[in-house]
């Protein structure tokens, strides 16, 4: 794209009097879209300026652009319900925050980045009903991109977490590579992380977020992942899991370092129990099942990390939800199969990994990593609440409907 054929336009945003929104990027995946949005109340910033000029390319003097001080904000719709989603944009008139192709003929004229299937599976849509066309940016490219940027950019983004306990990672920016990403969304995909733009899709597996929320609720009738989370919370995974001890008489099997506690066999008692589905308590089929698909992707993750000799895992997605079981899952499994080697980390914002990395693509033709060039602590808003039909996660760990102060360049 020749920078000269486009303009990123400013447009108000009626929740923000006088605000401008710049920017839009979109993540269509198989189970959710996430939306990452900026958006300024202030015009071109004056403070950040040298010689008390206008703040144009400030803190990289190759840049003769104008810098927006602002907010990201975030937010995300089931993709079952898109037509949510389109209402939400149009509302807001956030479409306006892309770029304009100045040549283009009107119905290509507005171009917003988006990533993920649905920017290929939607394209149709959006430009029917909002008039943009979707620049198609790869999933995998912007995971990468999202996750880079915010380890680099966010104070404390990734944590550790087990046995209940929570502990922020200080990231070393000089020791960030390699490391796995494992990014749970629908599916699962693994990716061996060099460098910024420096990546191999290693693996994947099928049995995902999808699986979990597919499964589950055909299982115990529930009407929302939440409520699925929330039950897997209240369960006992011993009630239908089957146990080493179990099988051993209750003791461990110490020979080969199975514990009496360890599951031999998810869900294996329902073979021997002579009960139906509705014999079992919703609660703990959610908490087999979670802890079933959890164990095996923390398994497939290690195995991953140790074929490429990496000792850091950063896990993403939006299966994970902050959720503190889950999380342990994955790190006990993790620590488990690692022997203690390798190290499960989780991300604040976990679920817009791809949204981010799309936004950050349009300064792909700027100068180096420039577009957000500041970033402070993220701090919780109510500003896009109103948009998001999706309830907060049950832990309260907020990764939607927050918003991060940053600055942008605009062309
Ligand atoms: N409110 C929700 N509704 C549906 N699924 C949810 C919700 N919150 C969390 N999830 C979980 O998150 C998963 C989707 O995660 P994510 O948005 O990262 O992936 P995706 O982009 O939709 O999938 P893919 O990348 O495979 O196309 C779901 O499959 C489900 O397990
Ligand atoms: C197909 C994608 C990449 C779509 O996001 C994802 O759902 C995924 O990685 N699925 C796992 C596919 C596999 O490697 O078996």
């Amino acid at each position: 794209m020749d920078p000269k054929e486009v303009e990123i336009p400013g447009n108000s945003d009626p929740n923000q009097p006088g605000g401008r929104i710049s920017h839009l990027a979109l993540d269509i995946g198989g189970s959710l879209i996430k939306l990452v949005y900026f958006s300024t109340n202030y015009d071109v910033d004056d403070e950040v300026g040298r010689s008390g000029k206008k703040s144009f390319g400030v803190s990289n003097g190759n840049r003769d652009h104008p810098v927006l001080k602002g907010r990201l904000y975030f937010v995300k719709f089931e993709t079952s319900k898109i037509n949510d989603c389109l209402e939400f944009i149009q509302n807001k008139q956030l479409h306006l925050g892309g770029y304009r192709h100045l040549e283009a003929p009107p119905i290509d004229k507005t171009i917003i980045k988006a990533t993920g299937g649905g920017a290929y599976k939607y394209a149709d849509l959006f430009k029917e009903k909002l008039g943009i066309s979707l620049d198609k940016e790869d999933e995998m490219d912007c995971l990468v991109g999202g996750v880079n940027f915010l380890l680099k950019a966010v104070h404390q983004e990734a944590f550790t977490y087990m046995d209940g306990q929570k502990e922020f990672v200080q990231i070393d920016h000089n020791d960030l590579y390699p490391y796995l990403l494992v990014n749970i969304g629908s599916g699962v995909s693994m990716l061996k992380v060099d460098g910024d733009g420096k990546f191999e899709r290693v693996s994947g597996t099928n049995v995902g977020g999808g699986t979990f929320w597919g499964l589950g609720r055909l299982l115990t009738n529930c009407k929302n992942f939440d409520e699925l989370l929330e039950l897997s919370h209240r369960g006992n995974n011993r009630v239908i899991d089957m146990l080493v001890g179990d099988i051993y008489g209750g003791t461990d099997y110490s020979k080969i370092g199975l514990s009496s506690t360890t599951i031999a066999s998810s869900f294996g008692k329902a073979i021997s129990d002579n009960k139906e589905l509705q014999d079992y308590r919703p609660e703990d089929l959610a908490r087999s099942l979670l802890r079933m698909i959890s164990n095996n992707i923390g398994q497939i993750s290690y195995l991953n990390a140790l074929q490429f000799g990496l000792k850091r895992i950063f896990f993403g997605g939006f299966f994970i939800r902050g959720h503190t079981y889950t999380m342990d899952t994955i790190s006990v499994a993790v620590h488990f199969w690692s022997k203690g080697e390798a190290k499960a980390m989780f991300l604040r914002h976990e679920g817009f990994l791809g949204a981010l990395g799309a936004f950050r693509s349009y300064d792909k033709h700027g100068a180096d990593d420039s577009l957000v060039h500041q970033l402070m602590q993220p701090f919780p808003t109510t500003s896009c609440l109103a948009g998001d039909k999706i309830c907060s996660p049950p832990n309260g760990e907020l990764n939607e409907n927050e918003s991060i102060e940053c600055s942008v360049y605009a062309s």
